[in-house]
């Protein structure tokens, strides 16, 4: 197949009252400055022109269907229509945008799965209003998941992984409160994420013998039980397994000293415990380069580190780049 022929990616809406409408006009306005793929936006084309006018910003945007997004992309902000208009308030998010939100994200995953796309990009949604709404899965991980079980016997299990240059870190547990995660995090658990993270670093991203390694969940470590003892009886274990299975695997470490530049040097990928032993050190080092990539889908999904922003949306400044580097990383991981 021709560059001209390859399938583009999709860009789903997100909250139409968060950044994403401008994110995405942004990222298409830097297209050749920052040397982006093509992609088309699963969207309202009205909702898209106002924002863009908005702002004055000169944006033409075409509604197109997805094998047409790379014959538009060098002309107008392609967009693969939704059911209905999308009308929207910046910074004034509402459940009722919900039906919109969802729709975007299972047709940009059903074109995807059906080859008219090559891959997912998101724009970030705002949970609890998803959940107001009735939605029932705790975010766009575990929902992309439920979404590519579709119609099939397969199931997946979705690993986060938040990547960037200098840090690539993995929760282990997600979207729970902190009171859950003794509880959640079992050694099964961890040996099924370890497992998926060495073998998607080694198949997508390229790493020969992918280094893991793991933090602990107590103050350091457990400092032999005397502060925890699930450092001992839960991630020994995971670690010896995966070790068993020829995964180069440390830890579990202290998650206090495993995040200073000389200690990342030494693994490929940091899985941690739960979600902010994670996500503070990669947003602390790279909130404007790091992407947000599923791991353990049929298909490949990345998305900005960041949320919603709505206090800041509709004033212009929201920056782009860690959606132009998720659609960046979703064409290096999908390219032949
Ligand atoms: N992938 C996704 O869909 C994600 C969604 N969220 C959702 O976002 C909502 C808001 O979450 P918060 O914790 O407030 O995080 P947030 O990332 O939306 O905002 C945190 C702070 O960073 C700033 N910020 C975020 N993105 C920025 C950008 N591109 N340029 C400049 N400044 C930026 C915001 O203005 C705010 O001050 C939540 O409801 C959460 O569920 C959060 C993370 C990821
Ligand atoms: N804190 C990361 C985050 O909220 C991303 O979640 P998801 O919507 O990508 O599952």
């Amino acid at each position: 197949m021709g560059l001209q022929q390859r399938p583009s990616l999709l860009l789903t809406q997100g909250d139409p009252a968060g950044i994403g409408p401008e994110l995405s006009l942004r990222a298409w306005l830097e297209r050749d400055a920052a040397s982006l793929p093509a992609f088309g936006v699963v969207g309202d084309p009205g909702h898209l022109d106002r924002v863009a006018k908005r702002y004055g910003w000169d944006v033409p945007i075409v509604a197109v269907e997805p094998d047409q997004i790379r014959a538009a992309f060098s002309h107008a902000l392609p967009v693969v229509p939704l059911s209905a208009p999308v009308s929207a308030e910046p910074g004034k998010p509402d459940p009722a945008h919900a039906a919109s939100v969802i729709e975007s994200i299972g047709t940009a995953v059903r074109l995807v799965r059906a080859g008219s796309a090559a891959a997912v990009v998101t724009n970030p949604i705002a949970k609890h209003v998803l959940y107001e709404a009735g939605f029932r899965h705790p975010g766009h991980t575990e929902f992309l998941a439920a979404l590519a079980a579709e119609g099939g016997p397969e199931t997946y299990h979705p690993v986060m992984m938040l990547w960037s240059e200098p840090l690539a870190v993995v929760p282990v547990t997600v979207h729970i409160p902190l009171a859950d995660v003794p509880a959640a995090l079992t050694t099964d658990l961890i040996v099924l994420t370890g497992r998926i993270v060495a073998r998607e670093l080694r198949q997508r991203f390229g790493v020969e013998n992918p280094r893991l390694a793991l933090a602990g969940l107590n103050p350091h470590a457990g400092e032999s039980g005397a502060m925890g003892t699930e450092d001992e009886s839960v991630i020994v274990p995971a670690a010896d397994i995966l070790r068993s299975e020829g995964i180069d695997v440390t830890g579990p470490l202290s998650a206090d000293t495993m995040f200073h530049a000389r200690a990342r040097s030494r693994y490929d990928a940091a899985l941690a415990m739960y979600h902010d032993q994670a996500l503070i050190p990669i947003k602390t080092i790279a909130f404007d380069e790091a992407v947000n990539v599923t791991l353990g889908l049929p298909f490949v999904r990345t998305s900005p580190d960041h949320g919603t922003a709505f206090d800041i949306a509709g004033k212009g400044i929201a920056r782009p780049d860690s959606l132009m580097a998720a659609l960046k990383l979703a064409a290096r991981l999908t390219s032949p």
